[in-house]
């Protein structure tokens, strides 16, 4: 854990860039440092290093004040990111990757090899390996500053506004990207970023600055949004926090039908049976489960031709359908997702996949709604601990009273991965 303590920074002209800041940032997590220009988060994140020395009170690493460590041997166990990547220009990217190893006394082949190892982890085509910094794209150099922090296997890494230069587009996957490499590395990583959105992203736990160097929160991101400590964090949080908050809640649990569900060739039978009396639609799927769109019931029922009295296989084609919307995916994405899919759909009613893309429910509107209210109210939408005996496991009757049509028809997969796991990597 790194813990500063009373720590005050005070420069020659008298600036006081932070002013007793005490943080506990705790091992393996993301702690986001955001604020205001000027409130002091670079001057924060430098002290870490010992780029910038405090002026007053302390900051620990493992329980040892960082004041009495070697700068050189610290530094090099601290990754360091920076905007613009801040690589040396005239070393090819895996050189540039190569540079911490190379300075602990790495041979070349080795540090290399290492190198290449970490332009695959970070997303980096091999092929960029011996250009120069000038031959590569905004994003792509960010990876490689990524990537050179890593080099060392360093503990700490240390994030200084390093998305803040490319489009929103590339940032938003350079996010996924980093979020990726997290769950996998479990680094401690400080982040230091004036966007609320990114800390609320990247953050597990978020220390809100405010002008003059002084912590006015400090909270994890869910924590934050549902109770901010002063109208001054409340104005810097913006003002959908309620909606934003929603991506806490993950999805898994959620009161999904299979009722309105058919197949293209279904019968006329099969339909009057699928057909909900409040939803006059019915979902229709290809034969291996994925949807196609949505169709009016009388649409699809086969027809009688007036002519000669044969019945048809005639329903709607394709074509006719509408748009089923981008669904969600069941357990894996969060309430924020599977509210979002349902108000763009042309029918109100969200598409709920697994894993794979196929269909395994629909849900109202009102049925999230709520899941909404039960999360806020605590019981969240976290599916009951599973039950030895129940051959479904997805049975989504765990989610509370049930407020929309039972779940029946075939019975949905389990979808993959830890329901109680947080959404985070998920939005
Ligand atoms: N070397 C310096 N000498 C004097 N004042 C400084 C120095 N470096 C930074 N400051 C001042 O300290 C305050 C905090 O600066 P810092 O760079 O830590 O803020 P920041 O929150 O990271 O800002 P930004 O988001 O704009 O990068 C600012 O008022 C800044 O002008």
């Amino acid at each position: 854990m790194i813990r500063i303590e009373s720590v005050t920074k005070r420069y020659a002209d008298g600036t006081v860039a932070v002013d007793d800041l005490t943080l506990d940032i705790p091992d393996g997590s993301i702690t986001v440092l955001v604020g205001p220009s000027g409130c002091g988060k670079t001057t924060t994140l430098r002290m870490i290093n010992r780029m910038i020395e405090p002026s007053g009170g302390r900051i620990l690493l493992d329980g040892q004040d960082l004041a009495q460590q070697p700068v050189t041997a610290l530094r090099r166990s601290m990754g360091y990111v920076i905007q613009n990547a801040g690589l040396f220009q005239h070393r090819t990217i895996v050189d540039n990757i190569a540079t911490v190893p190379r300075m602990l006394g790495w041979d070349r082949g080795r540090a290399r090899e290492r190198a290449r190892e970490l332009m695959d982890r970070v997303g980096l085509d091999a092929t960029l390996a011996k250009r120069y910094p000038y031959q590569l794209s905004g994003g792509q150099q960010q990876r490689v500053g990524v990537a050179r922090a890593l080099a060392a296997d360093p503990p700490v890494l240390l994030m200084d506004e390093p998305f803040s230069a490319v489009d929103p587009i590339v940032r938003k996957g350079l996010q996924a990207e980093l979020l990726r490499i997290q769950s996998e590395l479990g680094k401690t990583i400080v982040f230091v970023t004036h966007d609320i959105d990114e800390a609320i992203k990247l953050g597990n736990m978020i220390a809100v600055m405010r002008t003059g160097g002084h912590l006015a929160q400090y909270a994890p991101p869910d924590e934050l949004l549902s109770a901010p400590a002063d109208a001054f964090v409340e104005d810097f949080l913006g003002t959908d926090r309620g909606i934003r908050r929603l991506s806490f809640f993950t999805s898994a649990g959620l009161d999904v039908t299979a009722t309105p569900i058919v197949t293209a060739d279904a019968d006329a039978a099969q339909i009057a049976e699928r057909t909900l009396p409040e939803l006059p639609y019915l979902l229709v799927t290809d034969a291996d489960g994925k949807p196609l769109g949505w169709a009016k019931a009388e649409d699809l029922a086969p027809r009688t031709d007036a002519g000669d009295g044969a019945s048809t296989e005639d329903g709607a084609s394709t074509a006719d359908l509408l748009p089923h919307g981008r669904p969600f995916v069941l357990g894996q994405d969060s309430l924020r997702d599977a509210l979002d899919c349902a108000v763009l759909s042309p029918t109100g009613w969200a598409v709920a996949v697994d894993g794979t893309g196929k269909v395994v429910g629909v849900t109202s509107q009102e049925t999230i709604a709520t899941a909404i209210r039960g999360a806020h109210a605590g019981r969240a939408t976290k599916p009951a601990e599973p039950d030895a005996d129940a051959p479904d496991a997805a049975d989504t009757s765990a989610a509370g009273p049930a407020q929309a049509p039972a779940t029946d028809g075939p019975a949905p997969d389990a979808p993959d991965g830890d329901a109680d796991a947080p959404v985070k990597a998920a939005r």
